[in-house]
């Protein structure tokens, strides 16, 4: 039965995010039915060929996103379609986007609102007479150089070889990476610095610090909620103290051969269930598999019998005290070979490049990694597409490894990079306690050092899992992911490229990091990365990864700054050089390097452009 094309209200809004630039938001209601029936393409020039056309077609699968090398940008429009309608949103002349900028599209099922949002610079600002060349040439040669530095300084050391150098093929990668993702270091810096840390606004509503913890967390009127989490979070002390650090703890090398749990071939079916659509179903996955406790430490068991009234079984403690619940899985997995070693560094590449100008709490930066948008103006298009494809793996793996008949949703993921802490170690490995809620339902600095419940602070988190993305070895000592069970055990899975971590997110596993730390004959600074993310069975807290669409189209990627094409002004690099500068004296305090190391270091770099061996 025929029917009528979508209707397509729109409105455009232009917000000032301070300096030249400024973000344009089309909010489009249509009525169509599907994200699938909607197209939104990036249109340059003023003629309408094929060849002047981009299209980023919203589709559930990014990975089928066309891309077409896009001409050189007079003005630009975008065009919405939804079955036979069309909306054509013409930018203002005087605007381009800026190059190799992020355009986020957003599609929402429920409340039928397309969002497309865009950085724009005024086009005055980027053009420049062909004096201005030779000197912008030079100056990109320096910020290019900065830049790498910036990289490299950032954790770039995640692409070393076993041996401390530098691979060919992370080389090349790091390269175009570099070249690539100066335009995204450049806003993010102005953006981080132009407030002392990026804004809301600057960010598409990205919150730097803020490790995600807090968002389901109950607010100061909301009592109930309060104290389940007060409850949960007592349980996670008695936790925490029952199997205290110390005397006596033994413990076992889950990935290592030694005593270690044996690696098998996950089964082809599985494996095709994991990869889904992506096929790939050669690549050599393997899975080790074991359980958490059954039961609590003795000392916890009393405390929640004594302590804990019955209706708290919102944490969903050990299934055995519950009988009336679905029993939880008690099981641990690691997949290794989850990820390949190309996307494990394009990963690392994009948490390198998105944290820039993020503050650094105890040697650790954390990047909300579940809103694309936000990460693909952070990290680029490339970031948000290789994340929102790890997230949907991840999904399945979750419910192929806990045999999951219930719909799993994504309720939060972070990109984490973890470097030495400050000082004697601060609050490190303690215990503390990760996270706890004060008398008003907020919560203290997470720790990542902290042993904790992932449940115990998101109460409506019921999977686990983290992807690691580099290893220990030539990039940095510890950050050994550790089990704290009862009975004195410490069970320990260690980092390596493409490994995944799966377990419940309840109080039978209560876990922590041990602290980074940087090698004696290190030349790189250390640092650890990981995809950390969480799964819930309730609708409401999470992000349906089936039906809802956040795709960012390849097709907004342009042609590389050159000298020739005036696209970087002097003045605006010069700009960017105090700014690195400013970076890199934060960094400097965040690493741990002396003035003296850090004079050497800028001397040497000031004009060459490959990073230091
Ligand atoms: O990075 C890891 O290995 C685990 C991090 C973690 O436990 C968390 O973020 O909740
Ligand atoms: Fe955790």
């Amino acid at each position: 039965m025929a029917r009528d094309p979508p209707s397509m209200a729109h409105d455009v809004a232009y917000r000032d995010l301070g300096g030249p630039t400024a973000r344009c938001v089309i909010t489009v209601h249509t009525d169509a039915s599907a994200a699938s029936e909607c197209e939104v393409f990036v249109e340059r020039g003023s003629a309408r060929t094929s060849s002047d056309r981009s299209p980023g077609t919203l589709s559930k699968d990014p990975a089928s996103t066309a891309t077409t090398a896009p001409p050189r940008v007079e003005s630009w429009r975008v065009v919405v379609r939804a079955g036979g309608s069309e909306l054509v949103v013409p930018l203002p002349e005087d605007a381009r986007g800026d190059d190799d900028d992020a355009v986020g599209v957003r599609w929402s099922k429920k409340t039928k609102v397309l969002t497309v949002t865009a950085a724009l610079t005024p086009a005055s600002s980027s053009t420049s007479t062909s004096d201005d060349a030779a000197s912008s040439s030079s100056s990109e040669a320096r910020v290019r150089a900065r830049a790498e530095m910036m990289w490299t300084r950032a954790g770039g050391v995640a692409l070393l070889s076993s041996r401390g150098s530098e691979t060919a093929e992370s080389r090349a990668w790091r390269e175009t990476y570099v070249r690539e993702r100066l335009s995204d270091a450049r806003r993010n810096v102005a953006a981080a610095l132009r407030g002392g840390a990026p804004s809301d606004d600057a960010t598409l509503g990205y919150k730097p610090a803020a490790r995600g913890r807090k968002k389901d967390a109950p607010r100061a009127g909301d009592k109930e909620g309060v104290a389940a989490l007060r409850r949960a979070q007592a349980v996670q002390r008695a936790l925490v103290a029952a199997t205290a650090a110390g005397t006596g703890r033994r413990r076992r090398q889950i990935t290592e051969t030694d005593g270690g749990v044996e690696p098998r071939a996950v089964a082809k079916d599985d494996l095709a269930k994991i990869m889904g659509r992506e096929g790939d179903a050669s690549r050599g996955m393997k899975r080790r598999e074991w359980t958490a406790p059954s039961a609590p430490p003795p000392a916890v068991a009393d405390a929640l019998a004594t302590r804990v009234p019955p209706r708290w079984s919102d944490l969903r403690l050990y299934p055995d005290q519950h009988p009336h619940l679905p029993r939880r899985p008690l099981k641990r997995v690691v997949l290794d070979g989850f990820a390949s070693d190309g996307e494990c560094r394009n990963a690392c590449g994009a948490a390198i490049v998105a944290m820039e100008g993020l503050d650094v709490v105890d040697g650790e930066c954390a990047l909300a990694a579940d809103d694309l948008a936000a990460l693909a103006a952070w990290g680029g298009p490339r970031a948000a597409d290789v994340v929102d494809a790890l997230c949907r793996r991840t999904r399945r793996a979750v419910e192929v490894e806990f045999a999951e008949p219930r719909s799993v949703y994504l309720a939060g993921a972070l990109l984490t990079r973890l470097t030495p802490r400050g000082g004697s170690g601060g609050r490190g490995g303690g215990g503390g306690g990760g996270g706890e809620l004060d008398a008003e339902g907020d919560a203290d600095a997470y720790d990542a050092n902290a042993a904790h419940v992932d449940k115990a602070n998101i109460a409506s988190y019921d999977y686990s899992a983290v992807l690691y993305l580099n290893a220990p070895g030539a990039c940095f000592d510890g950050g050994e992911f550790v089990f704290r069970d009862g009975g004195d055990v410490d069970e320990v899975v260690l980092p390596a490229v493409g490994r995944l971590l799966l377990f419940a997110s309840g109080a039978e596993n209560l876990h922590q990091v041990t602290a980074v730390t940087r090698r004696k004959d290190a030349r790189a600074p250390a640092a650890r990365f990981a995809l950390a993310m969480w799964f819930t069975l309730s609708l409401d807290k999470g992000r349906d990864l089936d039906v809802e669409v956040n795709v960012v189209p390849a097709a907004v990627s342009s042609a590389p700054a050159t000298a020739g094409g005036g696209v970087l002004r002097a003045t605006e690099l010069t700009d960017l050089e105090r700014m690195l500068e400013e970076k890199i004296a934060k960094a400097k305090d965040s690493l741990g390097f002396d003035d003296d190391e850090l004079a050497k270091l800028l001397s040497k770099l000031e004009f060459v452009e490959a990073p230091p061996r």
